[in-house]
């Protein structure tokens, strides 16, 4: 929180006496310190090499080494940031200060319990209504490692009004925004804290406004899951999936923040290797790529190419030849290819059954044959030759080449599911020569994912968190889902940000998608990002390009500012480097987001007037930080600043191929702000905006 805030803080609690309360608590938190240090002194003398055997002395040194690690104290910060003070009626009365993690004493007793620890909950959930236990809630102010204020709410003789936001809550959500994002521990709300602590088991897709907290509430889950099934996602891991590498920049200090160091962070283009991506493509085309009935079609193009045998197996042993007749190879075939087995998976199954079906021959022909003589069988010229014929080895570029390529292959794969007009639509205008030299487009990869997935299966991750979902394609989610398919997912989205021309305008078919029918679906309305003054005006653009969803309510106290400045022709540029100079006048963050045609025109413009900027791009975000960013309006999903400069807003909703996907582009980009919005524009504002 700003010193002077923590300054006035200090001053009520001088004038309330609670003075010496929040000296005794800087007295705990040095303790607290101490017992810190004393843990992280314990870890370090244990030693490693007195493991029974090499392999556990390495498993040891690895668990010590992340202990130790995990039992550093950041000085700029402090163990706990809330106290609670619990009086049971089947148990003592007990004090418990909440931290973000977990620390003892001597006696293994707590000092610090961890905020996601059961007995954690009720700091943030309990209300006047329903006291859960909790006589007393403090929240501390904090500044540079050191308690500043106190604020304190007696919840069993409150009245229901009494629990309202509180200055240090307040404080906290006004806080300018610089840097990278960071965690909200100390303030979850009671409906975020739902989602956070919902049971692995539970799938959850939250749909929310810009700014409800949909991305914190995610990675909090994550960070929560994480300490209640350690042991379990320790070994099945947590996967974060957001839109591009500017965000995943944005948000990657959250989790190591709250302890999380291994959770894996990826778009849905790293996670489907788009660095083969060589081709673009027509949105309709991309489109009917996403479509969920191409993973029907894939399906049907592997197995169409098992082979029906004529011929019988072949085996020459010694001077005999032994023969597997056509009718039971054909048997074996199609009791493999029923078992749901992966086609390639169950591939390798085929030279042993092949092969043990030759030895049945020589037991009955008086043989005595072992384990060793049925794998030298399965092994044979013969048995490798026949089962290529009959089971070809396939292989996903082979199989997409053959289908974008071949017309007659993709009328028998597309059955009654594609038209001759879509079918026409996919294939290729000039084949390539092979699958090797094959220019792969975006929508190719989740394709290439499926046939991945129908010749072997994919592991699966105990949780992913998946952001910004209502942009996947069908076919994307498929590729999401088949990553959990024995773990969980956390959804989070905003049907109005669909800016994709394939993207989603139903969470229950997205979840159906993603093979989880079974989810809680959660709505979050209350804005902590956006001011009223702007999401007010944002909102005018919700009835046309996404009727029937609502803007949030703002719960911030500044109203925050909207400056429309219309400029002349030809002067744009020069204008948008004057209003990004003022916005940077004061301390905070600022965007210039801009259509993307229009970056280095801006870009040079902002350089001439002396605005120092970096430049956040699709594929990477600027590794250093600056003041003022310079963002195309692609990229901005999910980011936030405290001041944005928006420019041309008729230019950004007209690089998008549809009206509804360019102003929902719109939506997300004037979203953006904390505190400011500043619209520069030379041309007329979508009609949509109307006027101030
Ligand atoms: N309980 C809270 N306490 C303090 N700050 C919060 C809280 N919840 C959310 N915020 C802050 O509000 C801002 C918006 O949160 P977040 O980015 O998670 O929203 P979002 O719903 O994902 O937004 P968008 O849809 O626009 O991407 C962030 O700065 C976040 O830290």
């Amino acid at each position: 929180m700003p010193t002077s805030q923590a300054a006035d803080g200090i001053h009520n609690q001088l004038a309330d006496g609670l003075g010496d309360e929040l000296i005794r608590e800087q007295a705990f938190l040095d303790e607290a310190r101490a017992q810190l240090a004393r843990m992280r002194e314990l870890a370090e003398s244990l030693d490693a090499s007195k493991a029974s055997d090499a392999v556990s002395g390495e498993v040891l040194g690895w668990v010590l080494a992340r202990r130790i690690a995990s039992l550093q104290d950041d000085p700029r910060t402090t163990l706990f940031f809330g106290r609670i003070d619990v009086d049971p009626a089947d148990g003592p009365a007990e004090q418990l200060h909440i931290g973000r993690r977990h620390v003892s004493d001597e006696a293994g007793d707590p000092v610090v319990v961890d905020w996601r620890a059961p007995i954690s909950t009720a700091f943030y959930r309990a209300s006047a209504l329903d006291p859960m236990d909790v006589t007393l809630r403090r929240r501390f102010g904090v500044d540079r490692g050191r308690l500043t204020a106190i604020e304190d709410e007696h919840l069993r003789d409150a009245g229901p009004s009494d629990t309202t936001t509180g200055s240090l809550l307040a404080a906290e959500i006004e806080r300018p925004r610089t840097g990278p994002m960071r965690d909200i521990v100390s303030t979850i709300q009671p409906e975020q804290d739902e989602i956070v602590r919902s049971d692995i088991a539970v799938n959850v897709c939250v749909q929310g406004a810009p700014g409800t907290g949909k991305t914190a509430v995610g990675l909090h889950r994550a960070a929560w899951l994480l300490y209640s099934f350690r042991e379990r996602l320790d070994r099945s891991g947590v996967l974060v999936v957001g839109p591009n590498r500017a965000f995943l920049d944005h948000i990657g200090a959250v989790l190591p923040s709250l302890g999380e160091a291994r959770v894996r962070h990826a778009t849905i283009e790293t996670l489907l290797d788009d660095g083969r991506v060589r081709a673009e493509e027509p949105a309709e085309v991309a489109t009917l790529k996403g479509d969920a009935r191409l993973a029907t079609v894939l399906r049907r193009a592997v197995w169409s190419a098992l082979v029906r045998p004529t011929e019988a197996l072949v085996v020459p042993r010694g001077v005999r030849k032994w023969r597997v007749p056509a009718y039971v190879v054909a048997e074996i075939v199609d009791e493999l290819a029923a078992r749901g087995v992966r086609y390639s998976a169950a591939r390798d199954l085929l030279p042993q059954r092949l092969a043990h079906h030759v030895l049945l021959e020589l037991e009955r022909a008086g043989d005595a044959p072992d384990d060793r003589v049925q794998d030298a069988v399965a092994k044979s010229a013969a048995v490798k030759k026949y089962v290529a014929t009959v089971w070809p080895a396939l292989d996903p570029q082979g199989v997409l080449h053959r289908l974008w390529s071949d017309a007659d292959a993709l009328r028998e794969a597309a059955g009654d599911d594609l038209t001759a007009g879509e079918q026409a639509m996919l294939l290729w205008d000039r084949p390539a020569r092979t699958k090797g030299a094959a220019r792969w487009s975006r929508a190719d990869m989740a394709l290439l994912d499926e046939l991945d997935e129908l010749l072997r299966r994919v592991p699966s991750l105990g949780h992913i968190v998946l952001d910004e979902a209502q942009d996947l394609s069908p076919m994307q989610l498929r590729a999401v889902g088949r990553r959990c398919s024995t773990g969980s997912v956390t959804v989070l989205g905003d049907i109005a940000q669909g800016t994709t021309p394939w993207a989603t305008s139903s969470w229950e078919e997205a979840m159906r998608h993603l093979g989880k029918d079974a989810h809680d679906l959660v709505v979050l309305d209350r804005g902590f990002r956006v001011p009223s003054a702007v999401i007010e005006y944002a909102a005018r653009l919700l009835p046309v390009m996404a009727p029937g969803l609502g803007a949030p309510v703002s719960v911030r106290e500044n109203p925050g500012r909207l400056e429309l400045r219309p400029v002349r022709a030809g002067t744009l540029e020069d204008e948008v480097a004057r209003a990004a100079e003022r916005a940077a006048a004061g301390a905070g963050s600022v965007g210039v987001i801009a259509p993307d045609a229009a970056l280095d025109g801006i870009a040079a413009a902002l350089a001439a007037a002396g605005v120092l900027h970096g430049r956040l791009d699709r594929d990477h975000g600027d590794d250093d930080d600056h003041q003022v960013e310079l963002v195309p309006a692609s990229v901005a999903k999910g980011l936030e600043f405290d001041r944005t400069v928006v420019v041309e807003p008729a230019a950004i909703a007209a690089a998008e191929p549809d009206e509804r996907t360019g102003l929902r582009r719109l939506y997300v980009v004037l979203t953006r702000a904390v505190s400011e919005l500043t619209i520069v524009h030379a041309e007329p504002l979508p009609e949509a905006l109307g006027t101030v």
